[in-house]
């Protein structure tokens, strides 16, 4: 997506450690119009699919996803929760994950009300890097009984191969910009095309 990919130009950083910074518009501060235009092209991309729910993980991918219904017929927006909360009761759907940005493992939990075996999920998140965040989420669909029709990403780091080996088990993944290497030193972004 010619959008997303210019404003990475513009306003990402590269950092050292494989992690690339867009929070002026992406995951700290929200540019909604742009996360709109990405909502649109996922609805283009899974056109021929059902979609009854959509599936993210806190923190970063409940925005995205939340733009994103509208171009799914509105439909609802489940975020997998990273901490045991006196808000959530009844029986859950639980694993962990290990947070890129956190460097540490935290609990991945949805309450049973809100995964269905009828449910068909898509998955939305702001980032694909190891795949270890989608890995959870896969693993709670199939807790549930619910089947994955596909998975959309903003921003997926090509080099860390989380998406292909996704893309190998015959995952649809719709990722709106690759990153196929940066150099923190020069600040170089190349894309995949
Ligand atoms: O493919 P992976 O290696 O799993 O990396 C991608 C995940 O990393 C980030 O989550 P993180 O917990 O780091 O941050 P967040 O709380 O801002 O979502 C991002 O939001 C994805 O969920
Ligand atoms: O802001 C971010 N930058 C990254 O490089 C990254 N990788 C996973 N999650 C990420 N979040």
């Amino acid at each position: 997506m010619q959008e997303l990919e210019e404003r990475i130009q513009a306003e990402g950083t590269v950092k050292v450690g494989d992690v690339l910074k867009v929070d002026a518009f992406l995951n700290h501060q929200c540019d909604v119009r742009l996360f709109d235009h990405m909502g649109a092209a996922w609805a283009e991309h899974f056109a021929g699919k059902t979609i009854t729910k959509i599936l993210t993980i806190e923190a970063s991918g409940i925005g995205i996803a939340c733009c994103a219904a509208h171009h799914f017929g509105d439909v609802p927006v489940v975020f997998a929760k990273k901490a045991q909360s006196i808000n959530l009761d009844g029986d859950q759907y639980t694993t962990t994950v290990y947070s890129f940005t956190k460097q540490k493992e935290f609990p991945v939990i949805v309450s049973k009300k809100y995964l269905n075996p009828g449910d068909h999920v898509l998955l939305i998140d702001d980032f694909l890097a190891n795949g270890k965040a989608l890995r959870g989420l896969i693993e709670l669909c199939e807790k549930a009984g619910a089947t994955v029709e596909g998975i959309g990403i903003a921003v997926e780091k090509g080099f860390q191969g989380g998406g292909d080996k996704l893309r190998e088990e015959g995952y649809d993944v719709d990722s709106l910009a690759i990153v196929e290497s940066m150099d923190p030193e020069t600040g170089t972004i190349e894309f995949r095309h």
